[in-house]
């Protein structure tokens, strides 16, 4: 199987040299600001798990030279997903289905409409990864999940080959049935973890010291649970219990890579992620209050690059 990922960047890196680690044939679609840091450095990554370090890893930056692609694995932030949609084409057009990982839903729709639905796999990851200044992958936090299944039915061969790979991978891979509800539920907890956190410019633990702002937090799951009702996917009480569990739960130092990015005075994926909430609320009529509050607290910290 071949897999192009495109986004070489903390998700894409770690996850890529895990599927090539497992025997799957890799190639890294990159820019060229990228690809000299990959010449120079090679691919490796820190992590509880354990470390890799490649220094020679096949890499391309123009798509036309990727042959015979599979899957894209596509772990680009939001905003930076309308530039890879012409690269995307020409890998399309060579037979290769698109598997996003980004958090979120909006881009989904995007993507279905660009290239047909039967193109398009969904899924998603839990992970806290950052690139450090060689553009290594620091894994930190036990847990490394890729969750992925078929959107419809012409998907499910190459998900069953997907599969296949990430069993034998340094990871923890998981093929389901409803894709769906994974990525609304994965959106729920993100919008509320990285809302609070960046909002709040704190880590977890600081925040779960305070009822008041943890109530927050709280609010943001509710709200995106009934938006996710709007669009038929039904998350439960236990599935709202489950991720102020999680949040109880987390290292106290643990935070959301959106508030990574903010301390990295790097671009936020706030429309991405907040706006694309709002804009699928306005569709139903539905008014997300606090999400609303976030994104307008988070608002002058999008880009300040
Ligand atoms: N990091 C994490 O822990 C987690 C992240 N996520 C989600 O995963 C997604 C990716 O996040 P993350 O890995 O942190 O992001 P990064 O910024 O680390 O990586 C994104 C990479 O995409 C590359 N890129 C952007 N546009 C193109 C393009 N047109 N062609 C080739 N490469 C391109 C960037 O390269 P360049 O250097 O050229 O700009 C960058 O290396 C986000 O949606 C995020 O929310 C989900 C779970 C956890
Ligand atoms: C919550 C977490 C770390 C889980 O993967 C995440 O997705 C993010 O912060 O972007």
């Amino acid at each position: 199987m071949h897999i192009v990922v495109l986004g070489a960047g903390a998700l894409g890196g770690y996850f890529g040299l895990r599927f090539q680690e497992a025997g799957a044939k890799v190639t890294f679609l990159v820019r060229q600001k990228r690809a000299e840091q990959l010449q120079k450095h090679g691919l490796a990554i820190r992590s509880p798990h354990g470390d890799v370090l490649r220094e020679k890893i096949n890499w391309e930056t123009n798509p036309a030279d990727v042959e015979n692609p599979d899957v894209v694995l596509v772990s680009v932030k939001g905003y930076h997903l309308n530039g890879t949609l012409e690269q995307l084409h020409t890998l399309v057009n060579k037979g290769a289905y698109v598997l996003p990982v980004l958090n979120g839903i909006e881009h989904i729709h995007i993507l279905q409409q660009e290239f047909g639905k039967e193109k398009i796999i969904g899924g998603l990851a839990f992970i806290i990864a950052t690139l450090n200044n060689q553009g290594h992958v620091v894994h930190t936090g036990a847990f490394h999940e890729l969750i992925f299944g078929p959107l419809c039915t012409e998907q499910e061969k190459v998900t069953s080959e997907l599969e296949s790979f990430s069993n034998k991978a340094v990871m923890k891979g998981e093929r389901t049935a409803n894709i769906m509800y994974e990525l609304w539920k994965k959106y729920m907890f993100i919008n509320a973890f990285s809302g609070i956190t960046t909002a709040v410019q704190l880590p977890i633990g600081e925040i779960r010291k305070h009822k008041e702002t943890f109530q927050i937090a709280i609010h943001l799951l509710q709200e995106m649970r009934e938006l996710a009702g709007k669009y038929d996917v039904n998350l439960t009480d236990k599935d709202v219990t489950e991720a102020i569990t999680k949040m109880e739960q987390f290292d106290a130092q643990a935070t959301s890579s959106m508030h990574q990015d903010l301390r990295k005075g790097l671009p936020l994926e706030l429309d991405h992620l907040h706006g694309g909430a709002i804009r699928l609320a306005k569709a139903q009529q539905l008014e997300l209050i606090y999400t609303k509050i976030m994104y307008g607290i988070i608002k002058p910290f999008e880009n300040r690059t």
